[in-house]
């Protein structure tokens, strides 16, 4: 009766879910809200120690017999995350987080050392852009000198807590894909990218080992006593959380699109080798299953829908009453959404804006509308290059917090012009780190299943949740995202003009 743990350091909170594969129940499931350092420079960081303290508290809300009864335990972490660790393993600095856009001149300067966006693509698979992991060495060089002396190892964030638990310092393909130095076509560090990064240090001495996604290690006995847990229990390799968001939503086999609606916003499916633009229209990252993982990844999603409920005093939970008697369009509102700066399309200073207010159209529910349907416009935008570059697909396969909503079930049918369907085990991530715990616990035993068998028996999609397009509706979102690439094209444009140097 052994259970099996996926824990899912996310950026608003930390997941936990037990699940039993035999009854497949989950039996557990537990969460602790984090909070954020918000900088007007656009930096966004959390202490790693927040992260650990969330577990434990997770932990200690599990009830003693079901502690007792874990073998194994998986870690899906918010991805791109640079936590500075000295030598004797402490934490150095505030982890600089995915969604922190003050990194924009690292990035330039990282690019430009590497031969441009393309130069990048070339030795990588991957250009440099804002939030990814190689821009925040040299921010970390010139912002925190003392750190970055005294740096003997770089951890993404579900490394960090991996090393919590075991002891053990280690990276898996997925998330390292997501620092910009791996080159995701032949899955070894770039030289030439670590240089471009840093001339004067060998990064590579920094970066713990790849392994594969199937291996794992035992947890520290102290920090088993510390949780509850047996002695022995395995520690999964783990991943970045659109990579154990794959696994949890069936997504380890070509054909069907994943698509996250959290605080990011995520697209992604799985192939079973390298998928790199050549223009770098989407992420062209590995998977933790040992394949790829084509993703397309926007900074605000439910950051917008959270804030106008914020502003207008409801909570997001109740999004679909105060919109029900809106219309798809919002009564002719478009938001640009970008109230983080944001990554696709590459705006990392961009702001959010309002467009086509009226004396009849500024309603609470238009502008939650207005919200809900720039978030999904701004995937549907990046959703356009995978399929420009021939990927199809023929279903799509809803996680994350907005998932919960009917609303925006419906809306990401009718805009994308899919079926979609919410996995039966809706943490998508945390769910999936526990099948890779699964998996890799199977592996350590001298058997078990591969990660698509675990997938196909237990991952199933809950059929109340089924929304499938609707023609009008459909045509009318069809109209209005082209008002959406409208107002969008301009702040592209004008984001070109800014960056253009002056005679
Ligand atoms: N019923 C709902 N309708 C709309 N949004 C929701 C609903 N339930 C949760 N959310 C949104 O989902 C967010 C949490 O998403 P989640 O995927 O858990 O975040 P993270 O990206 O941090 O892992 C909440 O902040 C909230 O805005
Ligand atoms: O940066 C990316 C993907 O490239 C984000 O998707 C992060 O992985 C954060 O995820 P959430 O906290 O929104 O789940």
């Amino acid at each position: 009766m052994s259970l099996f743990v996926g824990l899912d350091v996310g950026t608003q909170s930390v997941k936990l879910i037990a699940y039993d594969p035999q009854a497949r129940k989950v039996v557990a499931t537990h969460g602790q809200v984090l909070e954020l350092i918000a900088g007007d420079d656009g930096s966004r960081e959390q202490h790693a120690r927040w992260w650990i303290d969330a577990i434990r508290a997770c932990f200690a809300r599990m009830e003693p017999a079901q502690r007792a009864r874990v073998s194994a335990i998986g870690v899906s972490g918010q991805q791109h995350g640079f936590v500075p660790v000295d030598a004797a393993g402490d934490v150095l600095a505030p982890a600089k987080l995915w969604c922190d856009t003050s990194t924009t001149v690292e990035c330039d300067e990282i690019m430009a050392a590497a031969g441009g966006a393309k130069g990048c693509i070339a030795l990588a698979g991957n250009p440099i852009l804002a939030g990814y992991t190689a821009s925040k060495l040299p921010w970390t060089r010139k912002h925190r000198p003392e750190v970055y002396s005294r740096l003997a190892a770089i951890m993404l964030p579900h490394d960090y807590v991996n090393f919590w638990l075991t002891g053990e310092r280690w990276m898996e393909y997925g998330d390292a894909s997501g620092t910009g130095w791996l080159d995701v076509r032949t899955r070894r560090w770039s030289s030439r990218m670590l240089a471009a990064t840093d001339a004067q240090r060998d990064l590579s001495a920094l970066l713990p080992p790849l392994v594969e996604a199937d291996a794992s290690f035992t947890i520290a006995a102290n920090i088993a006593e510390a949780l509850g847990l047996p002695h022995g229990v395995r520690v999964s390799a783990g991943g970045g959380d659109n990579m154990m968001a794959a696994v949890g939503t069936g997504n380890v086999a070509s054909g069907v699109l994943s698509m996250s609606l959290g605080t990011s916003g995520t697209l992604f499916a799985h192939a079973d080798h390298p998928v790199v633009d050549e223009a770098g229209g989407w992420a062209a990252f590995c998977s933790s299953t040992g394949g790829w993982l084509p993703l397309i990844c926007t900074m605000n999603c439910t950051v917008a829908t959270e804030s106008v409920a914020r502003m207008f005093g409801f909570s997001s939970r109740d999004g679909d009453a105060v919109m029900a008697d809106t219309a798809p369009g919002a009564g002719g509102l478009v938001m640009l959404p970008f109230l983080n700066g944001e990554r696709t399309p590459d705006l990392p200073h961009a702001r959010g804006s309002l467009h086509g207010m009226d004396s009849t159209n500024l309603t609470r529910g238009n502008v939650y509308r207005a919200a809900m349907e720039g978030a999904t416009y701004a995937l549907r935008y990046g959703y356009d290059a995978l399929t420009a570059a021939g990927l199809q697909f023929d279903a799509i396969r809803l996680t994350g917090g907005g998932s919960q909503s009917a609303a925006w079930r419906q809306m990401v049918a009718d805009v994308f012009e899919l079926p979609v369907a919410v996995p039966e085990q809706s943490e998508g991530a945390a769910f999936g780190a526990a099948l890779q715990a699964l998996w890799s616990h199977g592996r350590a035993n001298g058997g078990g299943d591969d990660i698509a068998t675990i997938a196909r028996e237990h991952v199933g999609t809950d059929a109340a949740s089924v929304a499938r397009p609707d023609g009008n509706a459909a045509s009318a979102y069809r109209s209005h995202y082209r008002q959406f690439r409208r107002h969008l094209d301009a702040a592209m444009q004008s984001h070109a003009n800014s960056n253009t140097p002056k005679p």
